[in-house]
């Protein structure tokens, strides 16, 4: 008797939402399918929701009564971006992508970077291995929490507060997962950002919980920076860093220069974690919607890419992730890169190009 290929299945919900996110979505879908279909010992079913913009301007609501509770049904959701120039930032930001982290508790982001092959950072002096990074960025509270509100709309004297929650709950748990992520990289070394000179409240809380969860990794090396000099010091000395924490705000605005600095926006990856696994982690490219290039054909699509990579990781597909990851800086490396890393080919063309290397690793692998 022939032995049954015993196939793992994974159930993923995508959703390109607005601008080039259905772009890139749907080149890191023509990847991954590839991917599956020459390694054969997982499956991948796809469910797209064409949540959106459009769906806001056509229902008032981004997601329908009940989402939540399909989406949960997935074992992963790949998300590109959302907004619209039409509507305001804020109800696009609330109505999808918050609206889908906050209730799943997806509290861990996490933001590789690193300079791939064949690509240049636009520091002047850094060699390739001189910028790995990962950003742990907390993703539930601190400047996100959602809290504040405006009075006296339109007065002179309107007022507007934002306020910043930081729970000890949530930060001991995000501070533990960085500690943990630095504990698995070969460096074992964590840097702890804040602001804890000028925000003397929330931020020397982390501070705290920072030296206490510390002391249940005696392996690992710390030290903290105020996100200010944090900055120079990801220009200027970018080797002395290797996993970094800091807070919702303060890492969304880090993992931006980051990738900046790793050659361009195009190639970030973020995944959005609900560690617990009760709820299914988001994983997105952490660029936005790029209205200035959408439906132009041009789009980065190699953060979506490595985002599709760390959501193999995710669902344990090691293996396959290690592969696509090759392929794409197999690619990078051959010059074949979209205009923001230099090159002149177009998102379908990188597509292809990531494809065409996919079967030739697994055609040497058959012969
Ligand atoms: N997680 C998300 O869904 C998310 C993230 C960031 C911004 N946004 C939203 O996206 C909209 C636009 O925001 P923004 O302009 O500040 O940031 P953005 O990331 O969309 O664009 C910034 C610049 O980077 C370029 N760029 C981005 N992705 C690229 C890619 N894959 N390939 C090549 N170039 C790329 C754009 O063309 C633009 O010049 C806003 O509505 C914002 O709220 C959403
Ligand atoms: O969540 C945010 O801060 C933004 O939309 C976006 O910039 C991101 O990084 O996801
Ligand atoms: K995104
Ligand atoms: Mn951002």
């Amino acid at each position: 008797m022939s032995p049954i290929a015993v196939s793992r299945k994974h159930s993923i919900a995508t959703m390109g939402a607005d601008g080039i996110g259905p772009e890139v979505i749907n080149a890191g879908v023509q990847v991954l399918k590839k991917l599956a279909e020459l390694d054969g010992s997982f499956t991948l079913d796809f469910k797209n929701y064409d949540w959106s913009s459009e769906t806001y301007r056509k229902t008032g609501k981004y997601i329908p009564d009940g989402g939540l509770e399909e989406l949960q049904k997935h074992d992963a959701i790949l998300f590109g971006a959302v907004g619209a120039p039409d509507v305001p930032d804020h109800i696009s930001l609330w109505g999808l992508r918050l609206a889908i982290c906050q209730p799943f508790q997806q509290y861990a982001n996490v933001r590789p970077t690193k300079i791939f092959r064949g690509t240049q950072s636009p520091l002047r002096n850094a060699a390739h291995s001189d910028l790995d990074w990962v950003i742990v960025r907390e993703n539930s509270e601190g400047e996100y929490a959602g809290q504040g509100g405006r009075s006296h709309r339109g007065q002179p004297w309107e007022t507007a507060t934002e306020v910043s929650i930081f729970s000890r709950h949530g930060v001991e748990r995000i501070m533990r997962f960085a500690f943990q992520m630095a504990q698995k990289r070969p460096r074992k070394f964590l840097t702890v950002v804040t602001k804890s000179n000028a925000q003397r409240n929330g931020m020397v809380l982390w501070d705290e919980v920072a030296v206490d969860v510390a002391k249940d990794f005696p392996d690992v090396k710390w030290d903290k920076m105020l996100v200010d000099a944090m900055t120079c010091r990801m220009v200027l000395d970018p080797k002395s860093l290797d996993t970094i924490v800091a807070t919702n705000l303060h890492a969304d605005i880090l993992s931006d220069l980051a990738a900046a600095l790793a050659g361009s926006i195009g190639i970030a990856p973020t995944s959005n974690l609900d560690p617990t696994r009760k709820n299914p982690s988001m994983f997105e490219p952490i660029h936005g919607s790029a209205f200035d290039i959408t439906g132009k054909g041009v789009a980065n699509p190699v953060g979506t890419f490595w985002t599709a990579v760390e959501m193999l990781k995710w669902l344990s597909e090691e293996e396959a992730a290690k592969r696509m990851m090759d392929a794409v800086e197999t690619v990078t490396e051959r010059g074949v890169m979209t205009k923001d890393l230099g090159g002149t080919a177009g998102t379908q063309e990188v597509t292809d190009a990531v494809c065409a290397e996919l079967e030739k690793a697994f055609g040497k692998k058959a012969g």
